[in-house]
């Protein structure tokens, strides 16, 4: 295995830079893993909004993926953004072809509210990538679409997270706490059991871009060869700080500091102590 741990995004853009392909590489970087990237769709968005969404073509997707696999193996792999069932089955095959850990980010709609995924694709992820993933990190609307129930509480995000693994076949989900009231809880549900992973809920709006970075810097974690509690919890840190060092940019809703882990003194390849509820 080679002695660098890198770790490939398949996902949209934001020329903005805070959610998306470009929140995924600079999170692998800080994480210290060697990003790389493919893009499914170039979206015309910022803090504000999204103006617009070009699709790329099926083949041309299918191309980057091959330059990528042909040239540099990542350790791991997330998928963010991807609009359409078309791309979504081409992607599996290529998933199939080249196992490693597999981080699913299910994004159906922005913080904006706007859709970044075909309603009837919806349905298309669970007979073909759900299965593939190794960890899947819905928030709570997507958990809910997910398992065709409401989401009220931590019992119901428990519920959710279990559906996902048993039912639908992810090999680990957590269920973000991100759209709850009150305390920020992740709850994590493998091998049979749950995992909470809980922070101080910032009074914020500048929360673009949190789910991307969250599930990035898990891929980055488990290309390292940590476990899947062990990379859910260095996520959390790492968007809990990103959260609260806020940056201040933007017009809207903006972005998160993807180097607040660095001014809490902690270093880049720290790993994850026990701080489960
Ligand atoms: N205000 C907040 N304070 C602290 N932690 C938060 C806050 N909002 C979200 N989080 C945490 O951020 C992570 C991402 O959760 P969230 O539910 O916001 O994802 P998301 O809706 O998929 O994000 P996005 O669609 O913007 O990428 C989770 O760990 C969640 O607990
Ligand atoms: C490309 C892209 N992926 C995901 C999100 C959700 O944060 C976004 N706004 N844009």
């Amino acid at each position: 295995m080679s002695p660098i741990a890198s770790a490939l995004t398949i996902a949209g853009t934001d020329p903005t830079g805070g959610a998306g392909i470009q929140a995924d590489l600079k999170s692998f970087q800080e994480r210290e893993v060697y990003g790389m990237s493919v893009a499914t769709s170039i979206v015309a968005q910022n803090t504000l909004g999204v103006e617009d969404v070009h699709h790329l073509p099926v083949p041309f997707i299918e191309k980057q993926l091959h330059a990528v696999f042909h040239d540099i193996a990542p350790q791991a792999v997330k998928t963010g953004m991807i609009a359409t069932s078309e791309m979504m089955e081409m992607i599996a095959m290529e998933l199939k072809k080249n196992r490693m850990p597999y981080v699913m980010d299910p994004v159906m709609v922005a913080k904006s509210g706007h859709s970044l995924m075909e309603e009837k694709t919806r349905k298309t992820i669970q007979g073909s990538l759900l299965p593939l993933s190794t960890v899947v990190t819905p928030n709570v609307p997507e958990a809910e679409i997910l398992v065709d129930f409401p989401i009220k509480d931590q019992e119901d995000a428990k519920k959710a997270a279990k559906v996902i693994v048993e039912d639908l076949g992810a090999q680990a989900a957590v269920v973000k706490g991100g759209h709850l009231p009150g305390e920020a809880i992740d709850v994590l549900y493998e091998k049979k059991e749950y995992h909470f992973f809980k922070s101080p809920r910032t009074e914020t709006k500048h929360t673009h871009g949190t789910g991307c970075t969250f599930s990035a810097v898990i891929t980055a974690e488990l290309a390292k060869g940590k476990s899947i509690p062990e990379a859910v919890k260095i996520g959390k840190d790492f968007i809990t700080a990103a959260i609260h060092y806020t940056l201040g940019v933007g017009r809207g809703n903006g972005p998160t500091n993807h180097w607040g882990l660095r001014l809490q003194g902690v270093p880049n390849n720290a790993t994850g102590g026990n701080d489960n509820e």
